[in-house]
């Protein structure tokens, strides 16, 4: 990130049952995704930049300029930020064109109608809906309604642009091409976009940086090779499709909670996660010998397909999920609660400390 971030913002709300508590800062031309589980708060931080939750504490600061400091008793109404947003269901106006949608944010922000139009027309021409701009929502396609959505949201010129699950409400081809195309306009935008998301390809694809939260929390933050490969929650470790577990490291044993013990690649001492992706996972009838491995016993707890390969999940001393291909479970004749041996090798363990920060941005 730049040294001055365009948003800075610490967002406190305090919604009984819930408490959000997340610092978040953007720089000018960065992409950053909120990603996590659902109810960990992803809404409830967009609503609050967007000015459609206020705040109970901390403070949203935009170019400089505070929008929301409840301490200072100030508040500035969506219609006077200087943000962009694009809704997860777009939320157009059915009754309005193409190019009447696209021309309402201008109009929202001061602009006369013809400026407006002309400024709506000129988006749509760049979002590749030139020969659209008279259709009424419901004559658009899922995709065109995205960017027509995308339009209205960049036709004001944005100093934030924030994105509400923007692929969701897509169809898994249209998705692709439309997660390509606006991976370009957010490249092209020169202020500020966080993304929120359930989705980790979306946010690997169109954010520089990710923001995890958790329960109204940042489990961890960084860009996609920090934390791919050091996830510090199960929520992360499965989003990266690796098996995690935490515990107390001397050299290369690390001692986990259940009594059991890992040996890791990584020499290391005290609290530590020790991560393995299932394809390093092999899977045996009997307590293989020869290699010094990890070995345990498991039972084979379920079965699914993953890409051409069986993902099998296993339970016992601990949990984990193994990739095999389907010719190897075919040969070891795998059912759920078989019992099986499981091994993987020191070599294809990594071990990181637990108690490190959260990587900085
Ligand atoms: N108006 C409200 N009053 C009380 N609690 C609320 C209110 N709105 C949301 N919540 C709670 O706040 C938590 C966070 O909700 P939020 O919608 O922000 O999560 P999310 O991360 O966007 O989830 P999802 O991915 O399911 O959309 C949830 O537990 C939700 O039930």
């Amino acid at each position: 990130m730049t040294s001055t971030p365009v948003l800075d913002a610490h967002l406190l709300v305090d919604l009984g049952g819930f408490r959000l508590d997340v610092p978040v800062r953007v720089g000018a031309g960065e992409v950053v995704a909120l990603l996590g589980p659902n109810g960990a708060g992803k809404t409830t931080a967009l609503r609050a930049l967007a000015g459609l939750q206020p705040l109970t504490g901390g403070h949203v600061t935009l170019a400089g300029r505070d929008l929301d400091r409840p301490g200072g008793r100030l508040w500035t109404p969506t219609e006077r930020r200087p943000i962009g947003v694009v809704f997860q269901d777009y939320l157009l106006f059915p009754h309005l064109s193409a190019l009447d949608n696209v021309a309402f944010g201008p109009r929202r922000h001061g602009a006369d109608r013809r400026t407006a139009r002309r400024r709506a027309a000129d988006w749509l021409h760049r979002v590749g809906l030139a020969e659209h701009t008279r259709r009424k929502p419901r004559q658009l396609s899922g995709g065109q309604a995205q960017r027509v959505a995308l339009a209205r949201a960049l036709a004001v010129d944005p100093v934030l642009l924030l994105l509400d699950e923007p692929l969701a409400a897509l169809d898994a081809r249209t998705r692709l091409d439309t997660r390509a195309e606006l991976h370009r306009h957010l490249a092209a935008h020169p202020g500020a976009t966080l993304l929120v998301t359930h989705d980790p390809l979306d946010a690997l694809v169109l954010a520089d940086r990710l923001i995890i939260i958790e329960q109204g929390r940042i489990v961890q933050e960084g860009d996609a090779a920090s934390i791919t490969g050091q996830p510090r929650t199960d929520y992360v470790a499965r989003l990266v499709g690796l098996n995690l577990y935490r515990g107390t490291a001397a050299g290369h044993t690390v001692q986990l909670g259940s009594g059991f013990a890992l040996t890791a690649a990584d020499a290391l001492h005290g609290d530590v996660f020790v991560a393995f992706p299932p394809a390093a996972v092999a899977l045996h009838p009997r307590q293989p010998g020869g290699s010094p491995r990890n070995t345990w016993p498991a039972t084979i707890t379920g079965l699914q397909r993953h890409g051409d390969n069986l993902r099998v999940q296993l339970t016992g001393p601990i949990a984990a999920a193994a990739d095999i291909t389907p010719a190897a479970a075919a040969d070891l004749h795998l059912a759920p609660g078989q019992q099986v041996w499981a091994a993987v090798k020191a070599a294809e363990t990594r071990a990181y400390p637990a108690d490190a920060p959260p990587a900085a941005s």
